[in-house]
């Protein structure tokens, strides 16, 4: 079911709009602090706000009063499972069938099916606070998908996960998006890429780039959504064979076959920092830079510019402090530049 929502909750800094469409998932990307789970909580009514929501052809917000969280037939699974303490596994996922009217006995044997789908069959006469982390999430997935709802809210299902238990859970959740229509908050690139044919980039509750996920992550426009995305964002003018940026520097660049751009008009390259290598020298098609910050990264070090970044090896790093010059040129083949109008 379609879900279009324009909705602001003032207290908290949230203003935004987003789409989804039937039966896909969008991913919100964002920082700590960005505003992903006071966006899910508004869609479902637990918090309040301002604005028109519209599932299907319902308008849960909007119309003469806002409908109530129970009547919105949106599941939600928030990041601390918020599971009903005094029950088992089995009544809490049994919990909305029986609200919406099945026999207690009836809707026991919906919990356990919903229980064998998130491989939770064995937890199912638990109590909730004997539950694990990762397996308070399954249960809280299977009590928001027993109560069929037309849309499903996933806050950070994979944040302080072990990695075992994530990469299930990646799984899990991946097989029960499919066809549904949801909305992932998420800090992880991945996780929009794995699952969300849409992405909104939220920066300070504000949703910054709202775009197919391949479009907004690879061929970012904005230098915080390519930063969400691992990536560095310089913007100019296309040549034909190169970028100029507003500051005079010519970079070699091809160009992309998506969104190719066109001779004086503007265009972009959002290089990884893998993409890119440290030289001495200010050679040409060399961008010149200044440190920013430096941080270990894997087993190398990942060097943060002013404009761009580098991932380099421990020993290139040494003297690297914030405000040295550095000079930055691609590592393999020529980025590739996109229209950015
Ligand atoms: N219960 C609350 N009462 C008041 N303000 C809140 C409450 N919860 C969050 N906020 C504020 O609302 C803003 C958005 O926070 P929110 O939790 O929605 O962000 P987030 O992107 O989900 O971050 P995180 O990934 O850390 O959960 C922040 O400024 C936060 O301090």
């Amino acid at each position: 079911m379609r879900l279009e929502a324009a909705l602001t909750v003032a207290a908290r800094g949230v203003d935004v709009t987003l789409s989804v469409p039937d039966g896909t998932t969008l991913a919100l990307l964002g920082p700590n602090g960005a505003g992903k789970s006071t966006v899910l909580e508004a869609l479902a009514g637990m918090v309040a706000a301002e604005g028109r929501i519209a599932l299907g052809d319902r308008l849960l917000l909007g119309g003469p009063r806002p409908v109530p969280s129970h009547r919105r037939r949106i599941g939600i699974v928030t990041q601390d499972s918020a599971l009903l303490p005094s029950l088992t596994v089995r009544d809490n996922v049994g919990f909305g069938p029986r609200a919406s009217g099945m026999t207690r006995e009836a809707s026991r044997t919906e919990a356990d099916r919903w229980l064998t789908r998130v491989d939770a069959t064995d937890l199912a006469a638990r109590t909730v606070d004997s539950l694990s982390g990762g397996q308070a999430r399954r249960v809280a997935l299977a009590r928001a998908l027993a109560a069929t709802p037309d849309l499903l809210l996933l806050d950070e299902p994979f944040a302080a996960l072990d990695l075992e238990v994530a990469t299930a859970m990646r799984s899990l959740v991946g097989s029960v998006l499919a066809e549904r229509t949801a909305v992932l908050a998420t800090h992880e690139v991945l996780d929009a890429f794995a699952l969300a044919q849409d992405v909104a980039v939220l920066d300070s509750g504000r949703v910054v780039e709202h775009g197919p996920t391949e479009r907004v992550l690879t061929r970012p426009r904005t230098a915080f959504a390519a930063r969400m995305a691992g990536r560095s964002l310089l913007v100019g003018t296309w040549t034909g064979h190169a970028l100029v940026t507003p500051e005079g520097d010519s970079v070699p660049a091809s160009a992309g076959s998506e969104e190719k751009p066109r001779e004086g008009e503007p265009a972009a390259i959002a290089p990884r920092p893998r993409e890119l290598r440290l030289v001495s020298e200010p050679t040409p098609g060399a961008i010149p830079d200044r440190v920013r910050a430096v941080e270990p990264h894997g087993d190398g070090v990942r060097i943060h510019g002013e404009r761009l970044a580098t991932d380099v090896d421990p020993e290139q790093a040494v003297g690297l402090v914030p405000g040295a010059r550095i000079h930055l040129a691609p590592a393999g083949d020529p980025p590739r530049a996109y229209a950015v109008t």
